[in-house]
């Protein structure tokens, strides 16, 4: 059966292109720069054939000229130029690169990549002018050829006049609207910000005449004048492709503060030439201080992303796990599938390669920073410790094994940050479980009855003071085949010594005072019993269950919080005198145990930092017995 060849409404078709594909106008001048920077490196590739062509590289540039009298935008470019052909193929038919199909043909040249491939970016210059015109003259030919189109309505070609070798484009920029001022692309500074955000590292000059001030020559009272000079606008060698061992620390430093990666110093670098599955180049930092937005919704995870050099993503946020959230810096790779507006990538293969090969590399530069400059890990810890217990607890603990070791708690022994390799490295033959206490600040928890008996036996604590920290560490469950557990859990999981058989015993010959003081806590607590961990203190709550006392206080201060309670028991000391008190009250007189238990549950709450119910009530009791 016959084929019918689809036909496109070729009118239609470039309206689309002009105003669908592109979210920001100013990627015009990056997609003529590119096309540019294409046909100088297009003489090159000539020249490694061609032995009467030399490729002398300071004969290679890109000017750029706005007017703004004439209202016109001009990109001059020395590059190999079109035949009226070449204009016809490559300009007059959509979707047509000439650029991919000199690809195709000629064998890459390591630094002289050709960036277009799809055929469609000049287009994008209808954005921003009314009529583009095109004079070209190719290498090899003595004639020039002048293309102009107004957009839809097609174009026109006729001979023209030009001396050199290379393309002008001429962009008669559209006039300003109501809603949308045109003339930015005429202003010099505009223009030198788009260069140098996009294309700042197309390594021919892209050169521009900016004015600036001078005192004037034989003046006598310090007039200034104007005068005219060109610049080359971009940086040419992008940092990431020279030779690691020439670059400083300080070069580094003066890239991330180039870019506004931040403010402050970053606290390591890591540069990265990769050159196995996927090619790519990186430079990553860790920096020192939070950015001001970083917990805001405001902030954007990411790092910039440059195919070829030239910028095609602010922020790509699938380099970043979220967890390395705080990581700034920039990946150039050769190897992407991007989209026709070069503003999004194919979610493809290359790129999660990529992202994971990130990762594990942070993860290293991060562990040997740990073990070879603590105290730079120290102060890294401190800004973004949060973070990386965020990244244990969130998607079910499935980032665990990746992050655990980069953990770091105050220990009570220590009494400073160590690791839960340290913790485990110092355990004592007979301890079974890594212990640790939640709890505002240090201070406080060093004065936590519930550490009593743990600290007693030899025992490390860690100390929990971040809302986060349990809740990661129920996610991490084991460290090196030891649990966790909470010094206020019910059962500590230590052997039972001498003086815990007598409280044993304590417990059950006064089996009806605690149950006579858990009816009259009902509601408040679940449990009341003799006390295996307090050593000096009279009371304390510990917790059935896997809610601690903490994570009901963080779990309540939540939006939409859903009543989670920690199954309280109130503890008591059967070695302290106050128990004897309670003892003989019990005996002789009920309304003295109702007033003792209830200012020994109101200790127990004062002691985790609780509110008390009835702070009058409280206040009446103490009174009550002190008359
Ligand atoms: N300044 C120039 N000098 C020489 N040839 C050019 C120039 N600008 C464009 N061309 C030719 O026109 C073709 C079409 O350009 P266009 O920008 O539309 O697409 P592209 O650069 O090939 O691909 P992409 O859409 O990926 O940028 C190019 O492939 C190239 O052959």
């Amino acid at each position: 059966m016959k084929k019918t060849q689809f036909k496109a409404e070729s009118k239609r078709l470039l309206e689309m292109m002009i105003n669908s594909i592109y979210t920001q106008k100013e990627i015009f001048l990056r997609e003529l720069l590119s096309n540019s920077s294409d046909a100088i490196d297009k003489m090159y590739y000539k020249a490694l054939t061609d032995e009467n062509l030399a490729f002398d590289q300071e004969n290679y540039f890109i000017k750029v000229t706005a007017d703004k009298e004439a209202r016109t935008l001009t990109i001059r470019d020395t590059g190999i130029g079109m035949s009226k052909e070449e204009l016809i193929d490559n300009l007059g038919v959509i979707a047509k690169s000439g650029s991919l199909a000199f690809k195709k043909e000629n064998e890459s040249k390591e630094g002289h990549d050709i960036i277009g491939q799809f055929g469609v970016g000049f287009y994008s210059a209808f954005m921003v002018a009314d009529v583009v015109t095109v004079i070209s003259k190719p290498f090899g030919s003595d004639e020039a050829y002048k293309w102009e189109s107004t957009g839809a309505d097609g174009y026109t070609v006729e001979l023209a006049e030009k001396d050199s070798v290379g393309t002008e484009i001429i962009l008669t920029i559209k006039p300003n609207t109501e809603d949308e001022k045109f003339d930015e692309w005429l202003e010099t500074y505009r223009l030198k910000g788009i260069i140098k955000k996009y294309s700042d590292f197309i390594k021919y000059p892209i050169k521009m005449d900016t004015t600036s001030k001078r005192a004037k020559e034989d003046s006598e009272d310090g007039e200034f004048e104007d005068f005219e000079e060109e610049e080359t606008v971009n940086s040419r060698v992008p940092i990431w492709r020279k030779n690691k061992k020439e670059l400083t620390d300080a070069d580094y430093e003066q890239f991330y503060a180039d870019k506004r990666y931040g403010y402050d110093k970053p606290i390591k670098h890591i540069h990265l030439s990769v050159d196995g599955a996927v090619r790519y180049d990186a430079i990553l930092f860790i920096p020192e201080n939070i950015p001001f937005d970083f917990y805001s919704k405001e902030f954007e995870k990411g790092l910039e992303l440059y195919a070829n050099g030239v910028l095609i993503m602010d922020k790509c946020a699938d380099l970043l796990p979220d967890y390395f959230s705080f990581v700034k810096g920039m990946v150039d790779s050769e190897d992407l599938s991007l989209n026709i507006s070069r503003e999004m990538l194919q979610h493809d293969r290359q790129l999660k390669l990529i992202a994971k090969n990130i990762k594990s590399k942070i993860k290293n530069q991060l562990l040997s920073l740990l073990k070879d400059e603590r105290d730079k890990y120290e102060q890294f810890y401190k800004s973004f410790g949060r973070q990386l217990k965020y990244g244990i607890y969130s998607d079910y603990g499935t980032h665990k094994d990746e992050l655990q070791d980069l953990l770091l708690f105050h220990s009570s022994k220590a009494k400073k940050l160590i690791t839960l390799d340290e913790y485990v490295a110092n355990m004592p033959e007979d301890q079974k479980y890594i212990y640790y206490a939640s709890g505002e600040t240090n201070e406080r928890i060093d004065k936590l009855p519930q550490t009593e008996m743990v600290s007693d036996k030899g025992y490390e604590i860690l100390y929990f003071t971040d809302d986060i920290d349990e809740f990661a560490i129920k996610m991490v469950m084991k460290y090196k085949e030891k649990e966790f557990k909470s010094v206020s859990s019910g059962d500590l999981g230590i052997e039972a010594d001498e003086s815990e058989k007598t409280t044993e015993s304590e417990e059950s010959d006064n089996k009806e005072l605690f149950e006579y003081m858990k009816a009259q806590l009902t509601d408040k607590v679940s449990n009341v019993r003799a006390s295996k961990r307090l050593r000096s203190h009279p009371v304390c709550f510990s917790t059935d269950g896997e809610v601690t006392i903490e994570m009901e206080k963080i779990l309540k201060s939540m939006p939409n919080n859903q009543d989670v309670k920690a199954d309280k028991v109130l503890e008591i000391n059967v070695n302290h005198a106050v128990f004897h008190s309670l003892k003989a009250a019990f005996e002789q007189d009920k309304d003295k145990l109702n007033l003792y238990t209830a200012l020994l549950y109101s200790q127990a709450l004062l002691i985790e930092g609780l509110p008390l119910q009835d702070p009058v009530e409280f206040t009446n009791d103490i009174c009550k017995i002190m008359v």
